[in-house]
């Protein structure tokens, strides 16, 4: 049993999407550990001891009147933070085939099982993003493909796309957090030959790659776009996602001004997983 004291918010967003997102992203930020989404609210996490009373006074988007935010907070010890978790985490099955579940889910006969243990990380295949994006990999063949998965969150897709026969994958993401959540997920799931680092586009270098995976979001998508193409090999695929249905336009534009021509798209509660080719 462990003494660390968190705090707990419960959050009641309306409308909940695209509002939940952004304030998970903007709480992250300002130092929340955790997050669990129930059907209206959010509920966030921080340690007591990260916790002051202005924590929330650089919360953006509490102050934006196209959202009705409302909250409140009490003091919980671990335990029964865990718990809140586990009990909101289910394991989720992609086409009947791919089960992302945490270590405490029972296994059950798929092709792909791949555990998870998300705490703070974004990609548990939940979001509408993951998922997509899982369901372009189950089908494409990686086999003894090089892939890069640029912002890995919890390293879900590299996960999958080493499950799936590529050999030789590098997983990046900007935040300290997620790199280590994704080595352990990486460990976890017997996939060491999977590369994890902490950094953005400027780790690529002269790098090559077959499949480059990005699911982040449309302003970063945009500025990096140019540095996936330089790094995909001919004849390669570009996964992308992290953004709304009218975003595809501008995303598919800027990719044919670098010559990667569109070819198909999922759509999930208007969120968009582009794929497009060399
Ligand atoms: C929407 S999550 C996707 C996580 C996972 N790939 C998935 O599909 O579930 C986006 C991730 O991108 C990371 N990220 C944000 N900006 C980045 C950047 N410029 N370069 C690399 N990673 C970035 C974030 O830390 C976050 O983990």
């Amino acid at each position: 049993m462990s003494d660390i004291v968190y705090i707990e918010y419960r959050f009641t967003v309306k409308p909940k999407e695209p509002a939940s997102d952004i304030l998970i992203a903007e709480l992250g930020e300002a130092g929340f550990e955790s997050f669990v989404e129930e059907e209206d609210d959010v509920l966030a996490y921080i340690q007591k001891t990260d916790w002051s009373s202005d924590i929330l006074d650089d919360i953006y988007i509490l102050g934006n009147s196209n959202f009705e935010i409302t909250y409140q907070y009490k003091e919980i010890a671990q335990e029964n933070w865990n718990a809140t978790w586990e009990q909101n985490f289910q394991p989720i099955i992609v086409d009947d085939v791919c089960m992302i579940r945490a270590p405490f889910h029972e296994k059950i006969q798929v092709d792909y099982d791949i555990v998870i243990e998300p705490k703070m990380s974004f990609g548990t295949g939940h979001h509408e993003t993951t998922h997509m994006m899982l369901q372009h990999i189950l089908q494409l063949d990686v086999e003894n493909k090089t892939v890069l998965d640029m912002g890995s969150g919890t390293g879900v897709l590299a996960i999958l796309a080493g499950m799936r026969g590529a050999t030789n994958i590098d997983a990046i993401d900007i935040d300290n957090w997620c790199y280590l959540n994704a080595k352990e997920n990486v460990a976890r799931n017997n996939m060491d030959f999977i590369s994890v680092y902490e950094g953005d586009v400027t780790l690529l270098k002269d790098k090559k790659y077959d499949l480059i995976i990005a699911n982040i979001n449309r302003n970063i998508l945009l500025a990096d776009l140019p540095s996936y193409a330089k790094c995909l090999n001919k004849g390669g695929v570009l996964l992308l996602s992290g953004f709304y249905t009218e975003d595809l336009e501008m995303i598919s534009q800027k990719c044919t001004e670098l010559e990667l021509k569109f070819e198909k798209n999922l759509e999930r509660n208007n969120w968009v997983a582009a794929k497009y080719v060399n």
